[in-house]
């Protein structure tokens, strides 16, 4: 008799997936087979994402699926038995990558503790009074004291001017204690970014965007200080899994200051071949079909659907957007600019929203903070 296996795939090793040190951490489900005899299927329990069996039936011969390759494998055991393997991407864990990352820093800030006597220092500076701005403050802080980085904050009210704020950057970078100083973006209309950004010392900006480090991380031979948090999580992300970057194809959606630009900067710095994809492009889908990275930071939920990507290809997905769902307590449910339900049945790799990208964005401004301290001490 025939038996059909399924498999949620997070296990499974793909040949662009070189077995690496660290892939281990793109967490993957134990093999969580199902074996459905004749038509009794079961539902697996996937990786984070329930996935359903499909084509659980009795299957006459080998070989008569017509599954696409890149989703299913076709296996025969002998014993007539034909299993299947529905294969839908596996699920790179953001928040454990982002767990080991700040264990490094906490080991690195304990040894500096140790030899110099001194721990790194990092300053917000929030402006204004938007929730979402002052929950990732919050968690900014919380991660600095979990990693022994000693924080300094500064919150200014809404209405406060330019001059202000200018004052408080001043305080900080005269201040030998801060190694980072993050102006928490975006800030209210009537103060110039460009300017306060711009204020922030050379060596203190942990988020990476002085003119000075984004145009030290555009040119060839030249070596920013510092890389912002987001992007740099993204790279991390995919070289902690394993997945190769040199000489691929990558697709940025998106050409923000914040993120689109400098990861397609990033990945261009790795020897990928970057195309940048944004509001004007004619044909998103058709470019991103060929990309085997994708990274997604348009700020649109759920836009780049399965049928925009190439099998097998790894994305990374920045966007965090609020979706009505009556289901959740709070009424809302938190998705990324990638539809995540199609797109994890095509990649080979794909982030979650929340637990992707996010926390690799937060443990990255630790890592940038601590390396601001080991230059000023070293
Ligand atoms: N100067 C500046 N630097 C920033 O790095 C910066 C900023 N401004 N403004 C706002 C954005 C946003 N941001 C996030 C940080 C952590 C999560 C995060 O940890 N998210 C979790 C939880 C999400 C949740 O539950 O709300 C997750 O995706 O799993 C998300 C987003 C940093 N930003």
């Amino acid at each position: 008799m025939a038996l059909i296996e399924c498999d949620t795939g997070g296990g499974i090793v793909r040949p662009h997936s070189p077995a690496s040190s660290s892939a281990r951490l793109a967490r993957s489900s134990p093999s969580s087979a199902i074996e459905a005899m004749a038509s009794t299927a079961r539902v697996a329990r996937g990786l984070g994402a329930r996935v359903a069996t499909r084509g659980a039936s009795s299957v006459p011969t080998n070989r008569t699926l017509s599954a696409p390759a890149h989703r299913a494998r076709v296996s025969s055991s002998g014993r007539g038995v034909v299993r299947v393997r529905a294969m839908s991407a596996t699920i790179i864990d953001g928040k454990a990558i982002a767990q080991a990352v700040r264990e490094e820093v906490r080991e690195k800030v304990a040894a500096m503790r140790t030899r110099t006597g001194k721990v790194p220092g990092l300053a917000v500076v929030l402006v204004g009074e938007r929730k979402d701005s002052q929950t990732y403050v919050r968690s900014k802080k919380k991660a600095c004291e979990e990693a022994g980085i000693e924080s300094f904050g500064t919150d200014l009210p809404e209405d406060a001017t330019e001059d202000e704020v200018l004052a408080v950057v001043e305080a900080y970078n005269a201040d030998p204690n801060v190694h980072g100083i993050l102006v928490q973006l975006p800030m209210p209309k009537h103060i110039n970014e460009e300017r306060v950004l711009g204020a922030i010392s050379y060596e203190k900006d942990v988020d990476g965007f002085h003119p000075l480090n984004i145009g030290r991380l555009s040119q060839r031979g030249r070596e920013p200080l510092f890389v912002p948090c987001t992007p740099r999580g993204c790279i991390e992300l995919l070289e902690r899994t394993g997945i190769p970057i040199a000489g691929k194809e990558a697709v940025v959606v998106g050409r923000s200051n914040v993120v689109g630009t400098p990861a397609a900067l990033l990945l261009q710095r790795r020897d990928a071949t970057v195309t940048i994809v944004h509001s004007r492009t004619p044909n998103p889908e058709e470019i991103c079909r060929r990309a085997d990275i994708v990274i997604a930071a348009c700020g649109q939920m759920e836009m780049v659907k399965g049928s925009w990507l190439k099998p097998g290809c790894a994305v990374i997905d920045v966007g965090i957007n609020a979706k009505d769902d009556p289901s959740k307590k709070l009424g809302y449910r938190l998705v990324g600019d990638v539809e995540f339900d199609s797109a994890k049945e095509v990649a080979g790799h794909i982030t979650p929203v929340p637990g992707g990208v996010g926390p690799m964005t937060i443990a990255i401004l630790l890592q940038n903070t601590l390396e601001g301290a080991e230059r000023a001490y070293a």
